[in-house]
This record gives C-alpha cells, structure tokens and sequence, in this order.
C-alpha cells in the first residue's frame, strides 16, 4: 500500500531511470495524446464501477485512474505543489 505522494515519488525515479520493462516509461514514451486516452478510458472506467460495480472495484479503478493522472503530470513537469496549491 501507499499514498499518493509516495507513489508520485516512485514514478518520478522511474522516469529518471528509465527502467527496464516500466509501463511508466512506457506510458511517457507514448506521450500525453495517449495519456490523455488512457485517462479518460479509466475515468469511464470509475464512472461504470461506481454505477454498476463494487465498491471494491470502484476503488480499484479509482486508484488507476490516479496512476494515470499522475503519469500526466510527469510527462507535462507538473509536480504534486503545482496541482496541490489549488486544492
Ligand atoms: N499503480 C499503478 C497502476 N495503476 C494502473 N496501472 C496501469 O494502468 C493500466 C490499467 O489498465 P486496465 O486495467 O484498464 O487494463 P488494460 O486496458 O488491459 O491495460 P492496457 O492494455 O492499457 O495496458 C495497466 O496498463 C496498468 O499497468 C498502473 N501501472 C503501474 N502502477 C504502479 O506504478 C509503479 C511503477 O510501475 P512501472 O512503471 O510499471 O514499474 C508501481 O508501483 C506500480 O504498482
């Protein structure tokens, strides 16, 4: 298990290292249209486990969906201040 911070922490080493067989590097690789599809795919996603689904798999899905936003802000140097200090 881990937060949003530390998972953000992880992805951003990922993208410095470029390891082997990451999806985050992947992902980046791709760019942000494709990023920005795998967002809203996933935000579907959230949309039909919440009306149709478990509470459970809602959660799982909202949890990909935040992976994949945060994929977003790396691959546009959005850091997790730039995004907090509008909350
Ligand atoms: N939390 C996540 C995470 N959530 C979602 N995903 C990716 O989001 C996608 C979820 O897709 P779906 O379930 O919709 O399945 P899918 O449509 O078949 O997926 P694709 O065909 O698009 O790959 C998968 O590609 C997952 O790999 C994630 N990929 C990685 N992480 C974490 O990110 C960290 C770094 O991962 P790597 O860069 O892969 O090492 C690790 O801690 C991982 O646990």
């Amino acid at each position: 298990m881990k937060t949003f911070d530390q998972l953000y922490t992880e992805l951003a080493e990922k993208a410095a290292s470029r390891p082997e067989g990451s999806g985050t590097v992947a992902a980046l690789d791709a760019g942000v249209h494709q990023i920005g599809k795998k967002i809203v795919e996933e935000a579907a996603e959230v949309w039909m486990a919440a009306e149709h689904e478990s509470k459970e798999a809602a959660a799982e899905e909202i949890s990909q969906l935040l992976y994949h936003l945060q994929v977003m802000m790396l691959a546009t140097d959005i850091s997790l201040d730039d995004v907090y200090r509008h909350l």
